[in-house]
């Protein structure tokens, strides 16, 4: 019988989203430029998301005074909504705003999940992913960023939706109960390859959540329940999405 580690999380909490963005981006850039000094091409996974934007938008503010050479991140995503390339759902298209094309990542490192120009269907878009992923790696992450919603959900894993029990490593999702309905998302195994997982939860409406999940709710009524890091968990809350815990 293999024993899985059980990595306890670490909660911090920050007073408000702005100061739990400026923190978090602050932790990211040290992460990278810490891999980077040891010699690693960190890949890492973005979230998309009212704080994630937050957090993106911070990362570029912050970014010149740290010693992250961007020529040297991998960005990938845990889920995308499988719409038109330019359409402003994208969370591509929003972290690219932010902060991708201020700090000057490497095209060819940037992994965006296929868009409707890309694939026929989210479930070809999923395929192609998971192709490019294993042509990568697998996905080894550095750092996986989850927002979460309201219901708990993480990436694009909805509560009671059948893609909380895919085994592969990207999946389609159609009739998402948040708009828009088709995504594509990394699925539990892959977001638990990761080695460092983060939460990152701002607004009183997600207080309900954070506490299940943390409380030991069952993964198919709360998905954020079913994803620890390998060697790290940590919960980036502000004061009001901690304050049911
Ligand atoms: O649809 C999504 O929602 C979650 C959370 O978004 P928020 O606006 O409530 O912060 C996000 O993490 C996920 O990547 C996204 O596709």
């Amino acid at each position: 019988m293999t024993t899985e580690p059980h990595v306890e999380p670490r909660i911090e909490v920050h007073p408000d989203a702005a100061a739990l963005a400026t923190a978090v981006a602050g932790e990211l850039l040290s992460r990278l430029a810490d891999a980077q000094a040891g010699g690693t091409l960190p890949h890492i996974a973005l979230t998309g998301g009212t704080i994630a934007e937050d957090i993106h938008r911070e990362i570029a503010r912050l970014s010149p005074d740290s010693d992250v050479d961007w020529s040297r991140v991998a960005l990938w995503w845990g889920d995308e909504r499988f719409v038109a390339p330019d359409s402003p759902d994208r969370n591509a298209g929003q972290a690219r705003a932010a902060f991708i094309d201020a700090v000057g990542v490497d095209r060819a490192h940037v992994h965006e999940m296929p868009s409707t120009a890309d694939a026929a269907d989210v479930d070809a878009g999923a395929a192609a992913y998971e192709a490019e992923l294993r042509a990568h790696g697998s996905g080894e992450f550095e750092i996986v960023m989850l927002g979460i919603g309201p219901d708990g959900h993480i990436a694009s894993l909805f509560p009671g939706f059948p893609q909380l029990d895919a085994d592969g490593i990207a999946v389609g999702v159609t009739g998402s109960p948040k708009p828009p309905p088709e995504r594509v998302s990394l699925t539990f195994p892959a977001l638990r390859r990761a080695r460092s997982v983060w939460f990152l939860v701002s607004g009183s409406g997600k207080a309900q959540a954070v506490a299940a999940a943390l409380g030991g709710a069952e993964l198919h009524d709360i998905p954020a329940a079913g994803v620890t890091g390998r060697e790290e968990t940590i919960w980036f809350l502000d004061r009001e999405a901690a304050s049911s815990l």
